[in-house]
């Protein structure tokens, strides 16, 4: 792979955020900040409010309380970021070329080829097959060759990992290491241990019980 710095410098800052579900509030007041070319690690026991967090973020759910805002982007050069949930987004009855090649024509081809994006995340030889047929680590893969086909800065990741076997894990420390690389930043909730080459460029921020 190849690293270059592409990103603008940003920094997602978050000042008193409450996250929630309806009016139950699940998180403590977070104070936290990522800057280019930084990783933040989200821990806490199941239910703790990790996905909440990340669906915040993606502006999916509303804060209950707080603020948070990505310092230095410039709202007219497009969407900021890609969010990758539990589920994969994968249509079965499009192959897998085809798949990943519908997210970059709905998020823009501003990434890799798709041909390349599928060889990176190890399904470079099954372009042409059903996207139905991919077992749940090759249909997590595909999910990961999402972001790389369209270059945003900011990723929210959730259980990046999940489902993935041991070279797997391996990817995710490229695929982080290099976006982090070009400037990105981004934040993981994962149950895993994720180690970059550069452990200063992460830090983690466990998420309590209800408080
Ligand atoms: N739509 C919803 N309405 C009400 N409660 C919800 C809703 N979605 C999630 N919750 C609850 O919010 C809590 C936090 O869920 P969340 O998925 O954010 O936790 P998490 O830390 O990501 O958990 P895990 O480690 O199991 O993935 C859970 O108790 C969950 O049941």
């Amino acid at each position: 792979m190849t690293s270059r710095q592409v990103f603008p410098p940003l920094s997602l800052v978050a000042s008193g955020l409450v996250c929630g579900r309806g009016s139950m509030a699940l998180t403590r007041e977070l104070d936290f900040s990522v800057t280019a070319g930084r990783c933040l690690l989200l821990r806490g026991a199941n239910g703790s409010g990790k996905t909440t967090l990340l669906l915040t973020l993606a502006g999916v759910v509303a804060p209950l309380d707080g603020l948070f805002a990505l310092e230095g982007a410039n709202a007219e050069a497009g969407p900021s970021l890609h969010y990758c949930g539990h589920r994969n987004a994968i249509k079965p009855r499009l192959t897998v070329a085809e798949n990943l090649g519908f997210w970059a024509a709905v998020n823009g081809a501003t990434g890799m080829p798709v041909d390349e994006a599928l060889e990176q995340v190890g399904l470079g030889q099954l372009g042409d097959l059903d996207a139905g047929y991919l077992s749940a680590g090759q249909s997590r893969r595909l999910a990961l060759a999402r972001p790389l086909v369209s270059l945003r800065p900011l990723w929210l990741l959730d259980e990046p990992t999940a489902a993935l076997d041991t070279e797997g894990h391996d990817l995710v420390t490229r695929l982080l290491d290099r976006h982090l690389d070009m400037g990105g930043l981004a934040i993981a909730a994962t149950h895993d241990p994720i180690t970059l080459p550069d452990p200063a460029r992460m830090e983690t921020m466990v998420l309590g019980a209800r408080p």
